[in-house]
Formats: C-alpha cells, sequence, structure tokens
C-alpha cells in the first residue's frame, strides 16, 4: 500500500502542477466566524537544520521507506502511527473504497504553487473584509485570523490535490470541527522559501524551520505571497476509485504515453472500439494484459455471488421462453447479460434442474467417445496412422476451416477438429468414424447440435437486448400502425407512419409511447432470431432462401475434440499446473465449452480482474443439485453443464457490450483434460445485414456501419490479427 517518496524528479506528484488554485475557494473563507485553533500542535521535528535542503533530488536517500522524509520533496506515505487511533483502524488492509486511513504528506511549496495561492486567498478574504468594516478598518485580531488561514487553506489545497493526483482524497467528512484550519493534519515543519529563487530561506528570527503556521507567522515572519514547503501528518484520507481520464492526466500531462497508446492499438478511456482492426487490436491487448501465472483448484477464482455467477437452466433460453408477444424474458436476458459481459461465460444447466435428461445423455455419450477416441490415438498405432493431419476442409474454400489431427508441445495438447458436412450431417474428417465407429461419429454431431443450439439462443438474447438497449428498432408511432395492420384494418393497413401522422393518428409532439418502445423490443428479438438462424453456422442447410448466399458444403463452426496434459516440459520445473493453451479470444459468436470432469478452462472475469475456473463452478452446482450422486448412474455430473463464452462475432453484434471473453486452458501434471468445445461461427456467403439483424441505420455505431453488407467470412478474416494462432 505504502507510497514511496518520488524517486526523481519526473514523478507523478512533481508533475501536477498549474491547476492547483483554480478551485480553491472553500464557503468558510470568506465567513470570519471561522474557530482558529489556539495552538497548531508541534510534533516532533525530523529535520535537524537547513544542510539538508540542498539534498532535495538525491535518488538515494529516498529508496527506503525509514529515511528521514525531508521537507520540500513531494511525498506520501501512510502514517506509521496515530497515537490517538485504536490499531485496529489504522492498519486495516482491508482494501475496501471508503477505508478511512491516515496519510504523512510533504509539500514542495514551488511544486504547488504556495506563494501565489496564498496571496489570492488573502486577497479574497480582505476584500470582503474591508467591504464590511467602516472604513476598510479590518480590525487586527481579524488579520492575524486571516494571515493564519491564507497559509493553512492554501496547505490544505495543495494537500488535496497532491492526494487526487494519487487516487486518495481528503476525508475530512461533515465533521465541521475538521473542516477549520489545523484541524485537518498536524502541521509538521515548516519552511519559506525565497521568492525569487525558490530555494529554501531563513526566516527574520534567523530559523530555518518552523514547527507550526503560528510560529512560521509570528516568528518567521511569513506573509501571504511568499512560498512555504511543509510536512503534514496523519492527515485523514480515503481511497478514490479512481476516473481513468483523471489518472491519465495526471501519468500524463504532454500526451506522450497517449500518443503511444495510439499507436499500439489500446482503447483510450473514452474512446470506443470503431472497427474491426480496433476490435481485434482491443482484444488483443485484452489478452496481453491478463496475468500469465496459473494456480491450482483449491486457490483459484470460481464465482462470487453476483447473479451472473449463476447456473442457468436450458429451457429459459428457449424463444419459447420468451413473453407472450415475443420480446424476451427479462429475467434470462438480465441473467445472460451479466455473465457474459461482466464475468465472460455463462453456465446453463442441460437437464433443467433434472427436469430433462436428454441432452445431458447426449453429452455423456459425446464425453465417452472423446475418451475411446484419445485411447485409441494415443495406444493404437494403425488407428492414429489412420487419422488424417490437420488440413483445409475439402470444398471449403476458406483458410479457416480445417479438419483433422494435430498434436503440439510434445503431446500435451492434442486436437481433432471436426466438422459437419452440411449436405448429409456426416461428420468430417471421414477418417473419424473408423475410430470411434459409425454410432460415436454420430453422438458427436448430436452433441454438436445440442451446444449449437444453446449458442444460438444465447446470441439471440444478448443481441436482442443489445439492440433493444439503442432503441435500434423503435419507430414511433410503429405499435399503432402495426396493430391495426395485424387486426386487418382496411383503413389503416398500408399507410406509412408519416401518412399516419398527416391522418392524425400519431401525435406529432411527443416522442415514442410505451407501446412503440415494446414493439421496439418485440423487432429486436425477431432480428436477432433471424440473425441466428441465417448468419450462424449450425452446420444444417439454410431454410430460408430469402437471402443470398453461397454458404458452402463445410459449416465453419468446428466441433474440436482436445487432450490436454502437463508432462512439465517448461523451463520451470516446479510448476505443477500452468497455461497449456495459451490465454486468447475466440473468432466466435460464441464458444460452447461443455464442463470437463476435470477442470482447466479459465476465464478472465472482467469483474474481479481474476482468473475464474467455471468448472468448479458447475461441479459445486451439480453437488447441492445432486449431493449423493444419484444421477451418475445416468450420466457424470459434468455432462449436464455447458460454458458459453463470448467471441469476438457477439462483440460486434452486441455493440460492444459484451467483449470477448479471454480465456485458457490450464493443465495440471496429475491429470489430463479431456475437452470438446464447439467454436459458433458465421456460414459462408451471408452478409452482415445490419438493417435485418440489428434494426436502424441511425442507431449502428462505427464498427456496425464498417461490417454493414461485408460479408461474414470477410469480417472473420478482418478480425485475424497476426499475432493470433
Ligand atoms: O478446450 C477448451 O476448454 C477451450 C479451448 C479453446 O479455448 C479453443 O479451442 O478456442
Ligand atoms: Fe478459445
Amino acid at each position: 500500500f505504502q507510497f514511496a517518496p518520488p524517486r526523481s524528479s519526473s514523478s507523478i506528484l512533481t508533475r501536477f502542477p498549474e491547476e492547483v488554485g483554480q478551485t480553491f475557494l472553500h464557503p468558510q473563507l470568506l465567513s470570519s466566524s471561522c474557530t482558529v485553533r489556539s495552538k497548531i500542535i508541534a510534533i516532533q521535528s525530523t529535520i535537524g537544520n537547513g544542510e539538508n535542503y540542498n539534498d532535495f533530488d538525491d535518488d538515494e536517500g529516498m529508496l527506503t521507506n525509514e529515511i528521514q522524509p525531508i521537507i520540500g520533496n513531494n511525498w506520501m506515505k501512510r502514517s506509521s502511527s496515530i497515537d490517538f487511533m485504536p490499531a485496529e483502524l489504522t492498519n486495516s488492509n482491508s482494501g475496501s473504497d471508503d477505508e478511512s486511513i491516515y496519510m504523512d504528506v510533504g509539500i514542495n511549496g514551488n511544486t504547488f504553487g504556495t506563494a501565489d495561492l496564498s496571496r489570492r486567498m488573502h486577497e479574497a478574504m480582505m476584500t470582503v473584509a474591508t467591504k464590511s468594516y467602516p472604513g476598510g478598518n479590518v480590525p487586527q485580531e481579524l488579520r492575524d485570523v486571516y494571515l493564519l488561514y491564507a497559509m493553512d487553506a492554501t496547505a490544505k489545497e495543495a494537500v488535496k490535490v497532491a492526494m487526487d493526483s494519487n487516487g486518495y482524497a481528503l476525508n475530512l467528512g461533515k465533521d465541521e470541527a475538521m473542516q477549520d484550519e489545523g484541524a485537518w493534519g498536524q502541521i509538521d515543519n515548516v519552511v519559506l522559501l525565497d521568492p525569487t529563487s525558490g530555494q529554501p530561506t531563513k526566516g527574520d528570527d534567523g530559523s530555518n524551520v518552523y514547527n507550526s503556521f503560528v510560529e512560521a507567522i509570528s516568528k518567521g515572519g511569513w506573509e501571504p505571497g511568499e512560498g512555504y514547503s511543509f510536512i503534514v501528518r496523519e492527515v485523514p484520507a480515503r481511497k478514490k476509485a479512481m476516473d481513468l481520464e483523471a489518472l491519465l492526466r495526471a501519468l500524463d500531462p504532454d500526451g506522450t504515453l497517449w500518443d503511444e497508446a495510439k499507436k499500439q492499438g489500446i482503447l483510450l478511456p473514452g474512446e470506443e472500439i470503431d472497427s474491426l482492426k480496433q476490435l481485434a487490436m482491443d482484444c488483443e491487448q485484452r489478452v496481453k494484459s491478463a496475468p500469465f501465472e496459473a494456480t491450482d483448484e483449491a486457490k483459484v477464482f470460481r464465482g462470487g455471488s453476483s447473479k451472473g455467477y449463476n447456473v442457468i437452466s436450458r429451457s429459459a433460453l428457449r424463444k419459447s421462453n420468451r413473453n407472450t408477444d415475443g420480446s424476451e424474458n427479462e429475467t434470462t436476458l438480465l441473467h445472460v447479460m451479466d455473465s457474459l459481459a461482466n464475468h465472460g461465460c455463462l453456465i446453463v444447466d442441460l437437464t433443467d434442474g433434472d427436469a430433462s435428461t436428454y441432452d445431458a445423455t447426449i453429452m455423456s455419450e459425446m464425453w465417452d467417445t472423446t475418451a475411446s477416441f484419445f485411447d485409441l490415438a494415443m495406444n493404437d498405432e494403425t488407428m492414429r496412422n489412420s487419422i488424417p493431419p490437420m488440413q483445409q476442409a475439402e470444398g471449403v474454400g476458406s483458410s479457416h476451416a480445417m479438419v483433422g489431427f494435430a498434436s503440439f508441445k510434445d503431446g500435451d495438447n492434442q486436437f481433432l477438429e471436426t466438422r459437419i458436412r452440411r449436405s448429409d450431417g456426416a461428420l468430417l474428417p471421414s477418417e473419424t468414424s473408423t475410430i470411434v465407429g459409425e454410432d460415436g461419429a454420430k453422438i458427436l454431431a448430436d452433441a454438436f447440435h445440442v451446444m449449437a443450439e444453446v449458442g444460438k439462443d444465447i446470441v439471440r438474447i444478448a443481441t436482442a437486448a443489445s439492440s433493444v438497449d439503442v432503441n435500434a428498432f423503435v419507430v414511433k408511432g410503429s405499435s399503432f400502425v402495426m396493430s391495426q395492420e395485424e387486426e386487418g384494418s382496411p383503413s389503416i393497413a398500408g399507410l406509412s407512419f408519416d401518412e399516419a401522422s398527416v391522418s392524425g393518428f400519431v401525435d406529432e409532439e411527443s416522442g415514442p409511447c410505451k407501446e412503440d418502445m415494446n414493439r421496439g423490443k418485440v423487432l429486436a428479438s425477431n432480428a436477432a432470431l433471424l440473425l441466428t438462424d441465417e448468419i450462424i453456422d449450425d452446420g444444417k442447410p439454410l431454410l430460408t432462401n430469402e437471402i443470398n448466399r453461397n454458404e458452402g458444403p463445410v459449416s465453419m463452426s468446428p466441433h474440436r475434440m482436445c487432450r490436454y496434459s502437463n508432462s512439465n516440459k517448461s523451463t520451470n520445473k516446479k510448476e505443477v499446473i500452468s497455461e497449456i493453451f495459451g490465454a486468447h479470444t475466440d473468432t466466435s459468436f460464441v464458444t460452447i465449452v461443455p464442463a470437463a470432469k476435470v477442470s482447466g478452462l479459465e476465464v478472465f472475469d472482467e469483474d474481479s480482474l481474476q482468473w475464474y475456473r467455471p468448472e468448479l463452478n458447475a461441479r459445486k452446482h451439480a453437488k447441492t443439485l445432486d449431493p449423493k450422486g444419484n444421477m451418475d448412474g445416468l450420466f457424470p455430473w459434468h455432462s449436464r453443464y455447458l460454458i458459453v463464452m463470448p467471441g469476438e462475432l457477439l462483440q460486434l453484434t452486441s455493440r460492444n457490450n459484451i467483449p470477448a471473453a479471454v480465456h485458457r486452458v490450464v493443465a495440471s501434471v496429475e491429470s489430463p483434460r479431456l475437452s470438446a468445445p464447439v467454436l459458433l461461427r458465421a456460414r459462408p456467403g451471408t452478409q452482415m445485414n445490419v438493417e435485418r439483424y440489428l434494426g436502424s441505420l441511425d442507431k449502428a455505431d462505427s464498427l456496425l456501419l464498417e461490417c454493414n453488407e461485408m460479408k461474414m467470412e470477410e469480417i472473420h478474416d478482418a478480425l485475424q490479427q497476426s499475432s493470433k494462432s
């Protein structure tokens, strides 16, 4: 926690600047009823004499926390002892936002412009006072008060700015007495500064240093307009939730970092992702900033109390669970959005809490098939040789449609990439069925469809929610015209909105009414449904002839059988758990990872800013649902659950409401992990038609406008950054 004193003149504290004084006029300054604390407590002086002053920029001495603070440097550190506070209050390390702490602060009067600020403060007070006394004769007593006040309040303002720029706030609370001069901290040492050189100078009585403002004035003869440096101790402070923009400004006053960040494609506060290139670069940036280290099951984050960590029932996602008017169910929508936007994944219970076993049984059979595939691939030479290596799927013409087997990291990573052939639903590479049998191949395809359908439902909900969010389908008066049409009223049907308004059916003055808004929700959901049916590649032929397409014979959405192990060949032999499939985002709408028996998928949780292992959360849910494992005979616990992560294409259609999940796989030396994710991608040949799927172009952001009328495979390619695997 502790702030080390600044090590050089380029530290944050010495950089901020000019702003001092702009908001200095505390309302109390202009009232003469303020109470003067009779004596400012002088606590032990920490400096001996003026000899130290030439050492201001000495880095050496500033490296430890125990060195004597020197007046004239800007620094800040947590107060070491507060004699009048109970220990538990001074040493709390809970890190909560409103935690009250005490800080010792050293302020350089030159950096903070104490000369100018005190002059202006004093002038302001005297101007008011002169007006309120006959003949401008301000009593001496009051002049003394103003003098002290100018010095003290200036110091307080400087400390406020110093804290502000470092993520802290003065925490004076509502206590009036605390607002008074001297009461906000213990003034320790005060050093007067020469008006011309800005160097420390002796006061009238020849002293180098004073123990209080009262002394600096009465003995040193300080006057407003003369600068001074000081140390103040035990200033009540609290950690502030820091505004990113303010932080950046404080760190980077001349904009060098900003320019550099722009060059690297880092999104800056207040900036939006406004192109595919920017989206790809931002994902890459988020991937890079996720920590590399891995921890084992016992320590890793397994979800918190927010709704988004909860498991959702399969049936809640279906379009049949929408409201009767066809708008999305609000409870489901909020759950889905919280999970995807804040925690990087949504856990789905395929059994609806044991109500249905159909899908979970398919998943269970898929797990058996996957296990037997790797069994044979690892142990049976003939079988292994019969699997084709990873290669482009024939006849697709997309470099992204691969099928086949690949092994990396000395066999620690093994993948079988499979795809459905659209015409007959067969699984490619066709050799898969030689290994797992016709039934096995069929089970894999069935499991693919179970997962794809869940994915499509989630994309529908998230896309609809994001369209509703910007009123993309809200048209004033639409509810009226539409409902009339539906009832088949001959007098209205066929009228355009404009004509309706001319005829007086629509009130020109008001905005869209509640019915228009509701209508917008229905249209948003229907359009999102259309998007999932037409654009998402579920391995089936397109059902409609309404759109142009050239969808190709093989699905763009792969179903990957993976085996991850950790033979600990990494450089650090002591690692028992480590990244085996590094952090990345997927170019998919969603990636559906069926919860594996051995946990290992980690999602970077944007809310808690740590790696989250959803499989452990799913396991906990299974334990609660079925503590005795009664269903284990039917299917293993994990075949109930799917973990659905948003990909880059959903980031696009959700208008950046949902960032593509940064995720990775970790593996421990103890047990290999089998996995079988589906990456739900876009049907080749289809076009992103913003108006058809996402509503009014007026409500589309520049990212969507760029994609409008692009082919989905072009969008896919544009999202591939060179550094991506
Ligand atoms: O196997 C997993 O659990 C995840 C794999 C993955 O992230 C991917 O294939 O893109
Ligand atoms: Fe992935």
